[in-house]
């Protein structure tokens, strides 16, 4: 079978409320696929039910060629899991946490041996591998939690938002670790994330997740050409005279929570004069300008009328004080 994971229309309801509402998507063995979305989007409520620790309320899904409800044994021998919040032990050290682990799976003697050494020196802990875990920072942690759930060779790996809280250098490293374990190991990576680069840099193929739908699903390339070819941002002195910037070049606009604007265009080179000229035609004064290419920040707004990056960032900031 070519693909790692197949989903059929996917509900999870807590008590009335419906947290995934009916999914339906597959992702092909070797590929690495990001669930996109804000927080509360039912991203890890998904990677819950995939990886058999929650049932679904109605549908289906197949991991790693068996059924998630029907053989949950089947699907758990086969996956990796690093889940949001860190599960390692805190007092024992990098290597015993990567040794119970392997225990648990079956491994022993030289291979668990040689397979820790390994995978510690592959996520670069090696050094550090007779540290207690609770001396190591938030990145090495992370790490660490990678090369264990590595230990048994899973088929498909599932990262519950891999990098949240991190410094741009730790994540940098551990997109580059992602990257090896595809190349490598022709792993099927699943992954949920916030960050739009991260789902930029890293997926093969996105799917956008909002208040448990998929609102869109395809290559980042793909998904940008929803919006069209560049997007305008403006600061206008008194953003209610937007109404009157109407005329066949824009696209469509948004009004951001910060209260600038947002204009879909087809050519910013060739729309700006034209919005110059219509702005001082109509008395309206520009503050600010600025264009670019769209971003998946733009296809988040442009399918949903927000922006990821306000609630993501928030979210993470409130994580870190945790
Ligand atoms: N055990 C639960 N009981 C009731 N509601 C829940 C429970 N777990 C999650 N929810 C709700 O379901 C929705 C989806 O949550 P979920 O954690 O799957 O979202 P998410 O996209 O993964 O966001 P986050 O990154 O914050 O976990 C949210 O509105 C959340 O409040």
């Amino acid at each position: 079978m070519s693909e790692a994971i197949i989903v059929e229309n996917l509900v999870k309801k807590y008590g009335d409320f419906e947290a995934v509402k009916g999914i339906s998507f597959k992702v092909k063995r070797g590929e690495i696929f990001a669930f996109l979305g804000p927080n509360g989007a039912g991203k890890t409520t998904t990677v819950h039910m995939l990886t058999t620790l929650l049932k679904p309320t109605a549908g289906r899904a197949i991991v790693a060629g068996h059924d998630v409800i029907e053989e949950p044994m089947e699907v758990r021998r086969r996956i990796g899991i690093v889940f949001q919040d860190p599960t390692l032990d805190r007092e024992l050290t990098a290597y015993e946490n990567m040794y119970i682990h392997g225990r648990i799976y079956g491994l022993k003697g030289s291979e668990l041996r040689e397979k820790i050494e390994r995978l510690l020196k592959f996520v670069e802990l090696w050094e550090f591998k007779d540290k207690p875990v609770k001396t190591f920072s938030g990145g090495m942690q992370r790490r660490l939690e990678i090369a264990r759930s590595l230990l048994h060779e899973p088929e498909v790996l599932f990262l519950d938002e891999p990098t949240i809280g991190l410094d741009p250098q730790t994540r940098a490293h551990i997109w580059d670790y992602i990257r090896a374990m595809k190349e490598e190991h022709n792993m099927t990576i699943f992954l949920t994330t916030h960050y739009m680069d991260e789902a930029e840099q890293l997926a093969d193929r996105i799917a956008i997740i909002d208040h448990g739908k998929i609102i869109a699903e395809g290559t980042a390339e793909e998904l940008k050409r929803l919006v069209g070819n560049d997007v305008i941002y403006l600061r206008l002195e008194a953003p209610k005279e937007l109404k009157c910037l109407k005329a066949d070049f824009i696209r469509g606009y948004k009004v951001l929570a910060d209260g600038r604007v947002a204009l879909e265009v087809e050519n910013a080179a060739e729309a700006l004069p034209k919005l110059f000229e219509l702005a001082s035609e109509k008395g309206i004064k520009i503050l600010e300008v600025t264009y670019h290419r769209p971003t998946l920040n733009d296809v988040f707004l442009h399918l949903t009328g927000r922006e990821i990056r306000d609630e993501g960032a928030a979210f993470a900031r409130r994580r870190m004080r945790r």
